[in-house]
């Protein structure tokens, strides 16, 4: 890792600025030979930068000198705040590309390097590839705490008292092979501090999802053919996304259309009208997809029967409620699509439930990968607090110790992190 890369870490020009990062041993000799000298360290200076090659001026910009190791990367580092010009930057990459051990950077090498050095542990990374996609302001603000480090730090928590209760099994475990009588106070603290641990850690198995909070809280529309289930997601979306007509049975596929509602991101799917008996195969096909897609919802509109509803959490609808054919005392939420009654009151109900399943202010979601390590370390937990024999308990502790680096990364795999760093953009 001696090698220094640079790399255009802001937009693509033209902007109104453009950023160079340089990381590495060479970052503060680069800096000298573009600007002619080394600006005090952590203060930004403005400097004309010319081609060590020839002299020739190639911009005037602002430098900042971040000596390592505390840096983003944990290397020296330097920052070209250039003009945003695609000649400006082109010609201040090409002085830079033109130096010895200098090299353009790869997609998340930085990150990468940064990873390397424990300045991030691999939850803050994703933690930070979340911040660089958050599209709302949920997103945003669970990938900050994941950034920030709030997981990583009641991981490092966990990771202290799992320590102490190994120390305490060895010892216990000294003391029996010498053939003391077996103390079994520490045998209780240790029982006592496992139960306890593996109480904490099961109370993240519950914590929101981030594949959730990232694709959308999925809403399913279901309900008899003509129940009006197509008009309402056209309305809930604000855009003609499925066909409706008095014809039951105009849906058969499923139509998935995403959409951010008072800055939650959903997923609505609408489906086709569930009828027992269709002539048409397709039809039928849709159906099964429709139960489908029930089964995997978060949320269900039921557009039918109340006494049919697929699960009892399911939303009542009782759509079309302008029409005078539909009596008054019908259960559920009286709505109608056309004059637009009881829209709002849904969208609160959905942004209610959503809230329930989505991380509050100030909270981190998990992806899939860091749910499984938080269940493995569980495991391990539960299964040391169920040992009968003290040699069983601390082996499980110790697979615990290990669930825990393989969480933070300290025990990922290669192929892995190539996977989660190559999703980073050039410059970061
Ligand atoms: N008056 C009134 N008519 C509605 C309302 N919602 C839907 N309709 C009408 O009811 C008929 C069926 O609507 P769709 O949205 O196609 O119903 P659907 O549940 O998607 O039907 P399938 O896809 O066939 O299962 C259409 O003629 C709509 O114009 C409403 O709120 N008020
Ligand atoms: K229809
Ligand atoms: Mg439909």
């Amino acid at each position: 890792m001696s090698e220094t890369i640079f790399a255009l870490s802001s937009g693509a020009p033209p902007a109104g600025i453009g950023v160079v990062r340089v990381s590495g041993p060479m970052a503060g000799a680069a800096l000298q030979a573009l600007a002619g000298r080394l600006p005090t360290p952590r203060m930004a200076s403005l400097a004309l930068l010319t081609d060590p090659r020839d002299g020739a001026p190639l911009d005037r910009a602002l430098l900042l000198w971040l000596p390592g190791p505390r840096t983003v990367t944990g290397e020296d580092m330097a920052e070209l705040h250039c003009h945003g010009g695609r000649a400006v930057i082109a010609a201040v990459e090409a002085a830079l590309g033109a130096m010895p051990q200098l090299r353009r950077a790869t997609a998340g090498e930085f990150t990468r390097r940064a990873f390397a050095h424990g300045r991030m542990d691999l939850n803050e990374v994703e933690g930070l590839a979340d911040l660089l996609a958050a599209e709302t302001q949920q997103q945003r603000r669970a990938a900050l705490a994941m950034m920030e480090g709030h997981f990583s730090q009641r991981i490092d928590g966990w990771r202290m008292r799992l320590l102490d209760l190994s120390a305490m099994a060895e010892a216990a475990l000294d003391f029996s092979d010498e053939d003391d009588v077996p103390d079994a106070d520490i045998e209780a603290r240790i029982g006592q501090g496992v139960t306890a641990l593996a109480q904490d850690v099961g109370a993240l198995l519950s914590a929101p999802s981030a594949e959730r909070l990232r694709d959308g809280i999925r809403v399913v529309l279901a309900g008899p053919p003509n129940a009006g289930k197509s008009t309402l997601l056209n309305r809930l979306v604000g855009r003609e996304a499925a066909i409706v007509s008095d014809i039951a049975g105009t849906t058969r596929d499923r139509i998935e259309v995403p959409a951010a509602i008072g800055g939650t991101a959903f997923l609505f799917t609408d489906t086709a009208g569930l009828r027992d008996e269709t002539g048409d195969a397709i039809e039928a096909i849709g159906i099964d997809r429709a139960r489908a897609a029930m089964e995997a919802a978060d949320i269900i509109l039921w557009l039918g029967d109340p006494v049919e509803a697929p699960r009892e959490d399911a939303l009542l609808i009782a759509a079309q409620s302008d029409v005078a054919l539909f009596s008054l005392d019908r259960p559920g939420l009286h709505l109608s699509a056309r004059t637009g009654e009881g829209m709002e009151a849904l969208v609160a109900m959905l942004l209610d439930r959503a809230g329930t399943l989505l991380p509050g202010e100030g909270d981190y979601a998990l992806h899939a990968r860091q749910r499984d390590g938080v269940r493995a370390l569980h495991e391990h937990l539960l299964a040391a607090g169920a040992a009968r024999d003290l040699l069983v308990l601390a082996e499980e502790l110790r697979l615990g110790r290990r669930a825990i680096d393989a969480l933070t990364g300290q025990a990922g795999t290669e192929d892995m992190l190539d996977r989660l760093f190559s999703g980073f953009c050039i410059g970061k």
